[in-house]
């Protein structure tokens, strides 16, 4: 749980009203560490200075922001003095912060005869002016960005932050040695200006069906004080070759990409692995956000860092782990996703229902036209929760040495499949065979036998169930170069239960056959 919007500022910069405004406006609650360090030490806060001093004031706030920075999805502002602390500044990492600035003859009439602020008491406006100059680097340090608040209505503030901030998301997080949040809502661009703070320069992935989109994210950079770079790449798999990846190095080397600047990878999980290769090694690694635009993107591909590229070897051979900074799932951009793409992006959310959360398979098949529907409750919820199961996963296992390799579940077979079919299938299609060829492994292996539940929820949501016949030798070439494979050692995720999924090498070659036998069309 994390605030939605942090306040800094000055006294008299509004924090307070204006953040009890935007809570108000967003049906969220609010809360002012001032008001709960009052409650900490049962007294007024001048009370705490004249009995206990400054010092023990500053313990008992890094005590309050540390509680509400960890524990409050809300609107949350800090006491003007608060930044002080390095530890406070540290905190505040990897939240939205915002600074609210007040000019000094504003802040003079607005505190008055200092209003229960001790250090205000004697000669407001000098020490006003020695608070400012001392606290306002430190502001605009922990701040991603500075709104004026000088002869402004709270209303009128409130809008500009509606629109800054980008709705009311849900952040999902997601933890390991690089720790950032997948955050999911609507209206989420504008979130992306928090994680540009000290980019000057920033790349725009994109296709060609989100160039209006890709064009809007450029304003929004530019806006920031960010350079916009807009690279088009070709669309979905023709994107994710070295050739293309090659081709934006030289871009980003002709803009003087340095490594506090930013790629950000607006798109289906095509753009999004390769924005994230791209990343990865230029300069041997700076910062992705990613935007992901389609359901399988948002559910899987945008979340978890394996970033790379196909090649003539087989699918996503070539790559990095190089987690985002950020990963932007603006729902919103479902509504112009194709309907087989969305399907397709649906099968990623059912294996996560087989491998760990069988609700979400309850949800899709007490309702499958619903998770259909890109405006639906129903599909906001599952993806949101298998974005949770994806977080969860990567978590403790960034780089696939155990754990992780759950989430290829039908993925052997489907990645065989999109690499002899030359990668003109979806890869959310081909994951659906898969995963039917998994259930037919489960079954002639002895585990449990899921084969009719997959077959009757993916077919409900219109994905493949069968694959046609006569290619069997050139799939069991590709599935041999399976990333699970242990030298001549194939290995497959197959479910012991359902949420309970294990990595085996059991399976013999004669009943792989048989369970291609079974998926055949
Ligand atoms: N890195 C990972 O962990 C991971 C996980 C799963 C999948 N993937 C990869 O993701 C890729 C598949 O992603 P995908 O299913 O998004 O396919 P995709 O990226 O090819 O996108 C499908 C199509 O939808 C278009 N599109 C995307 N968003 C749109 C929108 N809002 N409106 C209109 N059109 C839109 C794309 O331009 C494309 O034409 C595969 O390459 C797969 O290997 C990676
Ligand atoms: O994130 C993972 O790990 C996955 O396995 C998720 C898969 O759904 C996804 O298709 C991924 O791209 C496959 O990774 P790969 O390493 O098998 O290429």
């Amino acid at each position: 749980m994390k605030p939605v919007a942090v306040f800094v500022g000055p006294p008299g910069s509004g924090k307070s009203t204006v953040g009890a405004a935007l809570a108000e406006r967003l049906g969220l609650p609010f809360r002012d560490t001032d008001a709960d360090i009052a409650a900490l030490a049962g007294k007024p806060i001048p009370e705490i200075f004249i009995d206990h001093g400054e010092e023990h004031f500053r313990a008992l706030e890094r005590e309050a922001v540390a509680a509400a920075l960890g524990g409050h999805h809300g609107v949350v502002s800090l006491g003007g003095g608060a930044v002080l602390a390095a530890e406070t500044r540290e905190l505040l990492r990897g939240h939205r912060v915002v600074f609210l600035n007040v000019g000094l003859s504003e802040a003079v009439k607005r505190v008055g005869l200092g209003g229960g602020r001790p250090l205000l008491e004697m000669n407001p406006r000098a020490t006003l002016k020695l608070l400012m100059d001392q606290r306002l680097p430190l502001y605009e340090e922990v701040a991603a960005f500075a709104v004026d608040t000088d002869e402004r209505e709270p209303a009128l503030i409130v809008d500009e932050l509606m629109a800054r901030l980008g709705g009311v998301p849900v952040f999902v997080p997601v933890g390991g040695a690089a720790e950032y949040d997948a955050v999911v809502g609507h209206g989420l661009a504008r979130g992306v200006t928090p994680y540009l703070k000290g980019a000057a320069k920033a790349a725009i992935l994109h296709a060609a069906p989100m160039s209006e989109a890709a064009a809007e994210l450029a304003a929004i950079v530019a806006e920031a004080g960010a350079r916009p770079y807009l690279i088009e790449v070709p669309d979905a798999e023709a994107g994710k070759t070295v050739a293309v990846a090659e081709a934006c190095w030289e871009r980003l080397g002709a803009a003087g990409f340095t490594r506090t600047d930013v790629v950000l990878g607006i798109g289906g999980g095509a753009v999004t692995d390769l924005a994230g290769y791209v990343a990865a090694c230029w300069l041997r690694g700076v910062r992705v956000v990613q935007i992901p635009t389609s359901l399988l993107g948002m559910v899987d591909a945008a979340v978890g860092g394996k970033t790379g590229v196909n090649t003539s070897a087989g699918k996503n051979l070539v790559g990095a782990f190089h987690p985002p900074a950020a990963v932007l799932c603006d729902l919103g951009f479902l509504a112009t996703l194709p309907a087989a793409d969305l399907a397709a992006g649906l099968a990623e959310v059912v294996k996560c229902g087989f491998i760990a959360d069988a609700e979400i398979l309850r949800r899709v098949e007490s309702d499958p036209k619903a998770a259909l529907d890109p405006e639906s409750v129903l599909l906001a919820d599952i993806a949101t929760r298998a974005i949770r199961v994806k977080a969860e996963v990567v978590t403790e296992d960034l780089r696939e040495t155990g754990r992780r390799a759950f989430l290829n579940y039908g993925h052997t077979f489907a990645h065989a499949i999109e690499k002899i079919e030359d990668y003109r299938w979806r890869h959310g299609d081909a994951v659906a065979v898969g995963m039917m060829y998994a259930a037919h492994l489960g079954r002639l292996t002895g585990r449990v036998d899921v084969v009719d539940r997959t077959r009757a929820v993916l077919t409900s949501l219109g994905l493949p169930v069968s694959y046609p016949g006569g290619r069997w030798d050139e799939l069991l070439g590709a599935m041999r170069v399976d990333k699970k494979s242990v030298g001549a050692t194939m290995r497959f995720v197959l479910l012991e239960d359902i949420g309970r999924p294990a990595l085996v090498s059991d399976v013999t070659e004669e009943q792989m056959r048989a369970a291609y036998a079974a998926v055949e069309g």
